[in-house]
């Protein structure tokens, strides 16, 4: 088995006095794909706030064995004054490169995730949700990181667009080994990855692979998932 990247150690978390995490314990191995699971207002989001350190546990530990953290939410979040290609050097400045590398990287970057030299020179209010998103994933990852957090990154997305845009993740997946833990409402995505956590009310009602979780649902939240996500 491989060595955690993350480590959720009876986690406890509440904003004010209402609890919204509890009980939360798992690992991400190093290399694997995690997906976090659940419906909404489960926590997935604090939960994922939690793995990059911007909220800290009232009790428990997160333990995080990663020194670049690229993070990739629902809402691209771009700088709409930059272009694709600028937007993704962006982070580069914060590493010290020069401008022609940054440029350079950026561009290599956005062949990856499928976007043209001329996509590269558009402003983002020029692009398609699709594209602002793969903008977003280069941006993520041309720091070359060692851990991804995604939050949903395709939920406002067509069912086309999401499917080639898993198809471009589990690529650089299979090419870099990089470890990634990502929220999805895409149950037969879910069902591909190496690892699940199913959230219900702020607890994991069960981890596992997508094997045991079929094989195995621990209750009916489980079963529901398992039926939506594989049609049994
Ligand atoms: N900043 C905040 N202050 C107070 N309560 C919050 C805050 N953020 C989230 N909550 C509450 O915490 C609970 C969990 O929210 P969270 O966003 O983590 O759930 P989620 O599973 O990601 O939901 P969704 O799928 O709808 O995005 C919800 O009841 C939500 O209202």
């Amino acid at each position: 088995m491989s060595e955690p990247v993350l480590q959720f150690r009876g986690v406890q978390f509440g904003y004010q006095a209402a609890p919204v995490l509890r009980g939360i314990d798992f690992d991400v191995e190093a290399g694997s794909i995690t997906a976090v699971m659940g419906p909404s207002g489960s926590g997935k989001s604090t939960l994922m706030a939690l793995a990059a350190g911007l909220l800290m546990p009232d009790a428990g530990a997160v333990h995080r064995c990663s020194t670049r953290l690229g993070m990739v939410f629902q809402d691209p979040a771009l700088l709409p004054w930059r272009t694709a290609l600028d937007n993704v050097a962006f982070p580069l400045i914060a590493l010290g490169l020069q401008k022609r590398e940054r440029r350079e990287r950026a561009r290599a970057m956005l062949a990856n995730v499928g976007l043209s030299g001329d996509d590269a020179g558009k402003y983002p209010r020029q692009l398609s949700g699709g594209m602002r998103q793969r903008v977003a994933l280069a941006r993520a990852l041309v720091i070359e990181p060692d851990l991804l957090l995604c939050d949903e990154p395709f939920s406002a997305l067509d069912a086309l667009v999401r499917a080639e845009l898993w198809r471009i993740l589990r690529g650089i997946h299979a090419r870099s080994g990089l470890t990634m833990l990502i929220v999805t409402h895409d149950g037969p995505e879910a069902m591909q990855c190496d690892h699940l956590a199913i959230l219900s009310a702020g607890h994991i009602e069960q981890f596992g692979t997508p094997a045991e979780i079929a094989h195995h649902p621990v209750s009916d939240v489980v079963r529901t998932f398992v039926a939506a996500s594989t049609g049994r």
